[in-house]
């Protein structure tokens, strides 16, 4: 917000002004009053002014880009690839921390295949019709062999409830129960690692246990113990035919669901197991609400120059909490999965993804808070793209106005390409500095290049704002 200072009565070697000739003691009384509330006025006006010159110093190396698009995006992973690229020992300092999420990942698929599968409580009404299916095997087989892997891998829960602990602790409204909540829960997909806070909850998995947090010192240690002597079970329940059958008559396809881990299970649940770049980039952690990072780019002997990032979660119900940040950024990040043309939105199954990022770029780019910001759009998830046309899903069957066009990758590219453009140069009020680039945030040097766009795109647009060139 910015203030400025009322025009004083008087000049200020004027001021306090001096009495009135023939004043009384009651006027005296008044007018003192008066000075000192002015004063009072004055002075703080002063400090919000000083406080404000000392956040634009603070700032002034600062860029700072609000990342957008609906859920599961890529939008956190991106931000992931911004600060391996800027910052990379801080990158590396929090991968103790993704460990749990990584692990919570794994097995929430595991406990999502037992549950699912017959005699699980998650299993519905065709569970007759599958349990005589189930490989082809009698019912009692089936029904043991699942049994036998329900016992062996049951102290998983208890992993998952100190890890769900141990996420949230500094968040007394978030317990192991609520933390579901955040997304709607659906019959077809393992639930959400999902925490409220920005990056707090990294310092709580560094921090010494102390007594508020509700998990004894040793229960991390203690559940990965349990977690390593649960491996062996987890990867022979993954490869078992009766359990890929059980999947496919659901028509679940695991590894297509976002922080699939379960084909790494003995590399992640091993004892000495420490995450890879790759293995942090591929975590999926719900983002809730809106959270800042700053990213300080380590270069030495250089000033550091500060990114601020504001990544918001995508969910149709965060949405609303996205405006109050657009009036002060340098650049948006919008992200468009183009993996999603075939798939649902998990928060409203009648919503095609495709079509609802369509929409939501049009919003973005009609805008006023935003007519004069830079616009850098990622068409991400390039990889899941080439695999979906590669295995014959047809992207015209999806989308009516591609018509008869091949069912390439480069193709379907360049038609989201020229779409997203057009979209933007007919809702901007004004012409506006667009930079598009087909992503897989999940490739780490394909990734970097693009970065390096970016920030060259971003820095340019800024000197050029502020009349450098
Ligand atoms: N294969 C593949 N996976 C990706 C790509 N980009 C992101 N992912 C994965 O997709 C999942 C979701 O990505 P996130 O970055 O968490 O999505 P988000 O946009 O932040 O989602 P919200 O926080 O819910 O708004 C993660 O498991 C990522 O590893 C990509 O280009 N290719
Ligand atoms: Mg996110």
């Amino acid at each position: 917000m910015r203030w400025s200072k009322p025009a004083t009565p008087t000049t200020p070697e004027t001021w306090p002004p001096h009495p009135p000739p023939g004043e009384t003691e009651l006027e005296r009384a008044v007018r003192v009053e008066e000075e000192k509330e002015a004063k009072r006025t004055s002075d703080a006006i002063d400090r919000e002014l000083e406080l404000e010159r000392v956040e634009q110093r603070k700032h002034r190396h600062s860029t700072r880009v609000l990342l957008l698009g609906q859920a599961e995006s890529g939008k956190s992973t991106m931000l992931k690839n911004f600060q391996l690229h800027f910052a990379p020992e801080a990158f590396h300092a929090e991968s103790e921390a993704w460990r749990a999420v990584i692990h919570l990942n794994l097995i929430r698929s595991v406990n999502f295949i037992l549950d699912l599968l017959p005699g699980g409580p998650s299993s519905t009404l065709s569970e007759l019709r599958h349990s005589r299916s189930f490989s082809g095997n009698t019912l009692g087989d089936a029904d043991s062999l699942l049994r036998h892997f329900r016992v062996r891998l049951s102290p998983l829960r208890q992993v998952e409830l100190i890890l769900v602990q141990r996420l949230s602790a500094d968040d007394p409204a978030r317990t192991a129960v609520n933390v579901e909540e955040a997304t709607p829960w659906y019959y077809g997909r393992a639930s959400e690692v999902s925490i409220r806070g920005g990056s707090g909850w990294k310092a709580l998995l560094r921090r010494k246990w102390n007594s508020q947090m509700g998990a004894r010192p040793d229960e991390l240690d203690k559940a990965r113990q349990i977690l390593h002597a649960c491996r062996e079970d987890i990867a022979e329940l993954w490869v078992h035919p009766d359990v890929q059958k059980g999947l496919e008559a659901e028509g679940v396809v695991l590894r297509d669901q976002s922080g699939f881990f379960v084909d790494d299970a003995l590399r992640i649940a091993a004892a000495d197991y420490e995450p890879t770049p790759l293995d942090i980039l591929r975590a999926r952690l719900q983002t809730i609400g809106v959270e800042q990072h700053i990213i300080s780019v380590e270069r030495f002997g250089e000033p550091s120059h500060r990114w601020v990032f504001y990544d918001v979660g995508g969910a149709k119900g965060h949405r609303a909490s996205w405006a109050p940040f657009f009036d002060d950024v340098d650049a948006i990040l919008f992200l468009c999965p183009m993996s999603g043309f075939n798939e649902v939105l998990l928060e409203d199954r009648r919503v095609n993804r495709l079509l609802d990022s369509f929409n939501l770029w049009k919003t973005i780019c009609m805008s006023r808070l935003l007519k004069g910001t830079t616009f850098i759009l990622l068409l991400n998830k390039t990889d899941l793209l080439k695999t979906k046309l590669e295995a014959g899903v047809s992207f015209a069957q999806y989308v009516k106005s591609y018509k008869d066009g091949p069912n390439e990758h480069e193709h379907v590219c360049d038609y989201l390409k020229r779409k997203f453009v057009a979209m933007c140069k007919h809702n901007s009020a004004r012409e506006r500095q667009l930079h598009v680039h087909v992503t897989c945030a999940t490739d780490i040097s394909t990734t970097a290049i693009v970065i390096n766009r970016i920030k060259d795109a971003i820095v340019v647009n800024n000197l050029i704002s502020s009349d450098y060139l």
